[in-house]
């Protein structure tokens, strides 16, 4: 069985009294974003999702996530309708999120403290998640005293902790240097090989999304809609030098081609959409 599933989900935002946008040239008081999606992801696997900026990614992952109810259509886990937050589902954001005024070990403890596991395997696992991000010794850290790469690290344990089935991410790399970056995308691989739990990753970075992936997902501009689906079958685990490869290339050009003509239609709409605003 599909781990998850997405059925014709279509979602209008209505916007509030007094407020309005222009879409081709009209005056609108509702915003069609997601267009009537349809994607099913098996157990396990590692899925990225490209398309132009504003084009509802992040409302397709709120709705996966039980954050944003759809218009119409559905999301399904395991079979079931996603009517709200499920525990089984973990989210981690572009920004770090994490609790001030909690230590890393204390912020990785959090969601189990949620759940009501008790103190003595909390720490145990939390420890022992720290140690696989290579943050041992930073336990005791507050998120002030660590880097924005140290920070996403305790986000994305943290996010691990309660052994989620789907791990949905959205931009988490997007804040960070370019060095730290790739460094997080291999740690995430080699993460992701040993847990295998099921992965949508929003990204604006087609190599990210081509070294992530078992398959990338083309979204249109919106209202968005699944354009393609292009399966990435390089092998793993994978090497950040593969990007230097003949393969990783093609993969590079094939990805840019299904997303030129939308990234040109969402920036006409942006345009067009400044012109009548002045
Ligand atoms: N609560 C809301 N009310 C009205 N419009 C919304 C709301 N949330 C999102 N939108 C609109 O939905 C559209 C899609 O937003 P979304 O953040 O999902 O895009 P995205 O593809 O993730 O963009 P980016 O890649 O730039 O992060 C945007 O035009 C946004 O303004």
């Amino acid at each position: 069985m599909d781990r998850i599933d997405v059925s014709d989900l279509r979602k209008t935002f209505r916007l509030k009294p007094g407020q309005s946008v222009t879409i081709e040239g009209r005056r609108s008081d509702r915003v069609d974003v997601l267009g009537g999606v349809d994607l099913s992801i098996r157990k396990g696997e590692f899925i990225t999702l490209v398309g132009p900026s504003g084009s509802g990614k992040s409302v397709l992952l709120d709705v996966i996530a039980g954050l944003t109810e759809a218009s119409s259509g559905v999301a399904r886990i395991d079979g079931k309708p996603v009517t709200r937050p499920h525990a089984g589902t973990a989210y981690v954001f572009q920004q770090y999120a994490l609790f001030p005024w909690r230590t890393a070990l204390e912020n990785i403890e959090y969601a189990m403290e949620v759940r009501g596991v008790g103190r003595r395997e909390r720490r145990d696992r939390a420890r022992g998640l720290l140690d696989l991000f290579g943050l041992g010794g930073f336990e005791d850290r507050y998120p002030a005293q660590l880097s924005g790469g140290m920070q996403q690290r305790v986000a994305i344990a943290r996010a691990l902790a309660n052994d989620p089935e789907v791990l949905l991410m959205d931009e988490p790399f997007a804040a960070l240097d370019a060095q730290t970056r790739d460094i997080l995308q291999t740690e995430l691989l080699r993460i992701w090989e040993t847990i295998k739990t099921t992965v949508v990753f929003v990204t604006h970075s087609i190599d990210e999304a081509i070294f992530l992936a078992d398959r990338i997902v083309v979204m249109t501009a919106r209202p968005a809609r699944v354009k393609e689906i292009i399966e990435i079958d390089l092998p793993r685990p994978r090497d950040i030098d593969l990007r230097n490869g003949d393969d990783f290339n093609r993969y590079r050009a094939r990805v840019w081609e299904a997303l030129r003509d939308e990234v040109r239609k969402a920036q006409g709409d942006w345009s067009l959409a400044a012109r009548l605003a002045h």
